[in-house]
């Protein structure tokens, strides 16, 4: 399924997925390129118009396509965009590809941007498979670095619930570029007491 074929509300269209695609590009070319001082005074003034520009649109966090696009591991200032290909009620899994904005050595991801990684994704699949809407909150989130991250290429990432208590979710995931696995991470996510959500047959308790 294409980023396109993904967007289904009216706050996200291809046109914002170009917008904020675009926007993608211009913070890889800042993490790699070093401007003369020259240019840096000209590209200085230039972004601070484009933000006063971009400031002009702003509107009530309601009808941010920010936060649609951030649900939906769609193209994003911050976030990892991601394509989920299986979902299921207790597991799921797609691709996931950093970009060199994501960089922390050279053409390896920054360790904390895998964290993030994994908190947007393991988050949004307990949201949509225990039915909490968008209110699951991350308690703890551990994450075993295993063998570098390349950035710039499809790797797998899939995720599974191990078990739910009560309002706890307990769910493992992994991040493997083929066979080799890059990251896993061990969390633990708590639906807020009075938001409780279904459960998962044959997983709650
Ligand atoms: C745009 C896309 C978004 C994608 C989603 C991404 C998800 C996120 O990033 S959420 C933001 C990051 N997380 C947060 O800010 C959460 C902040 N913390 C909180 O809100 C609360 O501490 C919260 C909700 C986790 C738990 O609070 P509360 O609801 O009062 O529950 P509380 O009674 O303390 O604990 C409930 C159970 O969880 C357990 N628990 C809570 N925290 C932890 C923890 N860190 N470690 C182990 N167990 C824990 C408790 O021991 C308790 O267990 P039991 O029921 O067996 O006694």
């Amino acid at each position: 399924m294409t980023a396109a074929e993904r967007v289904d509300d009216q706050h996200v269209d291809d046109r914002y997925l170009d917008y904020a695609g675009s926007f993608n590009r211009l913070e890889d070319e800042v993490c790699l390129a070093a401007p003369p001082e020259s240019a840096m005074s000209e590209l200085t003034a230039d972004f601070s118009a484009l933000a006063a520009r971009v400031a002009e649109h702003r509107v009530d966090y309601d009808r941010r396509p920010t936060r649609y696009a951030g649900m939906s591991g769609l193209p994003h200032p911050i976030l990892v965009p991601y394509e989920v290909h299986e979902d299921g009620p207790t597991s799921t899994s797609g691709t996931v590809e950093f970009g060199l904005r994501h960089m922390g050595n050279e053409n390896v991801v920054h360790g904390g941007i895998i964290s993030m990684m994994f908190d947007d994704f393991i988050g949004m699949f307990v949201s949509r498979s225990l039915g909490s809407g968008s209110s699951a909150r991350t308690a703890y989130l551990n994450v075993d670095y295993r063998s570098m991250t390349p950035v710039g290429r499809p790797l797998s990432v899939s995720a599974e619930i191990a078990s739910v208590q009560g309002r706890k979710a307990f769910v493992e995931a992994r991040i493997c570029d083929g066979e080799t696995l890059c990251a896993e991470a061990h969390a633990l996510f708590v639906c807020p007491a009075d938001q409780m959500w279904p459960g998962v047959a044959g997983l709650g308790d």
